[in-house]
């Protein structure tokens, strides 16, 4: 009598499986490549929509180089934002968050401080880069935020990313290799600029993933990773988006990734006290003694507004 198989061990002889990373995203269209650094085109079974850039996946195998994602291996972080009306996961397994900016075209400090939220609850290093330091129009307003950056104890750092490129190239080493990063910035920031120093040919890549999915030349919605030149690590490139929604955070997860703020909690009347519009706030005294910048206030309550508003709906 021939022996009996067992059951796993059927299923594991039925359906080859593989693992592989997800290297590019656009919509439900992914690209993966297994450990040998080969490209498949993959769908998610069942057309779930919760892969993401940056996913170490189990597939299936192969059918004309065309794979199904069958699971996603548990993420060490994983990175959105949220609106109102969407969530939008932007990259999994990153450790850093690479926030960069410019004074030309004009910054909002807004959205270097949501992503900073940001990184906060997905427990990510957040690191945030002044580029464009050649440009004297709007130079002295960008110094000043980065300093208010430092002093509130962030990483930071100023580079020229389009004519100093050796030294701006030695910066960005220092932050990049060996980690796992996530470049994000409003749009014309540089964002391109250091991503094609950092990877030789990103643009070829771009083109690629872009061609293999017939997106013709939309090439700026496809989230893509690429492998550093000079080290282990990777770099996420997620264009195309100029707000940071944060209607996934909590209100005390807020505090806490503000430390102006944070620091002068606790004195309040009320226990729940949310430092909005409740009496004998130790928060707005703070802010009336001048100890805490008003557009940071401001910042905080816009974002404490619409976390009350999500809670309404
Ligand atoms: N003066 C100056 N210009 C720069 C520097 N870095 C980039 N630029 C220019 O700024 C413009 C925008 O740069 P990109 O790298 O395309 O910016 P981006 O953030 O990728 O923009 P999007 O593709 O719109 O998301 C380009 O014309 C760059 O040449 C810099 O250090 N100094
Ligand atoms: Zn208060």
């Amino acid at each position: 009598m021939p022996k009996r198989i067992p059951t796993s061990a059927k299923s594991h002889l039925s359906r080859e499986t593989f693992v592989a990373q997800v290297v590019s995203c656009h919509g439900r269209h992914h690209f993966v490549r297994d450990e040998s650094g080969k490209l498949y085109e993959a769908h998610r079974r069942g057309k779930k929509g919760d892969v993401v850039v940056g996913d170490t996946v189990v597939c299936s195998a192969a059918v004309d180089n065309t794979v199904a994602i069958e699971s996603i291996k548990e993420r060490t972080s994983l990175l959105f934002r949220q609106d109102e009306w969407r969530t939008k996961t932007l990259a999994a397994n990153i450790d850093t968050l690479v926030i960069v900016y410019a004074s030309r075209p004009r910054f909002n400090p807004w959205f270097v401080w949501k992503a900073l939220l940001a990184a906060h609850a997905a427990r990510v290093h957040p690191v945030i880069i002044r580029n464009k330091t050649d440009l004297a129009e709007g130079a002295e307003e960008a110094a000043r935020f980065l300093n208010s950056l430092k002093l509130l104890g962030y990483e930071t750092h100023e580079i020229c990313a389009q004519t100093i490129t050796a030294e701006a190239l030695g910066e960005l080493d220092a932050i990049v290799n060996n980690h796992r990063s996530l470049l994000v910035g409003q749009s014309g920031m540089g964002k391109s600029t250091i991503l094609n120093l950092l990877v030789q040919n990103a643009n070829a890549k771009t083109q690629e993933y872009s061609q293999a999915l017939n997106l013709g030349r939309q090439t700026t919605t496809v989230t893509t990773l690429y492998d550093l030149d000079r080290s282990y690590g990777f770099v996420i490139d997620s264009p195309g988006f100029q707000e940071f929604g944060l209607a996934h955070l909590e209100l005390n997860e807020v505090i806490a990734a503000m430390p102006d703020i944070a620091q002068y909690v606790g004195g309040c009347r009320f226990a729940n006290c949310k430092h909005l519009k409740e009496p004998a706030c130790s928060v707005k005294r703070a802010l009336q003694d001048g100890l805490i910048a008003q557009d940071r206030y401001d910042f905080y309550c816009a974002i404490a507004q619409t976390l009350e508003n999500k809670s309404t709906y």
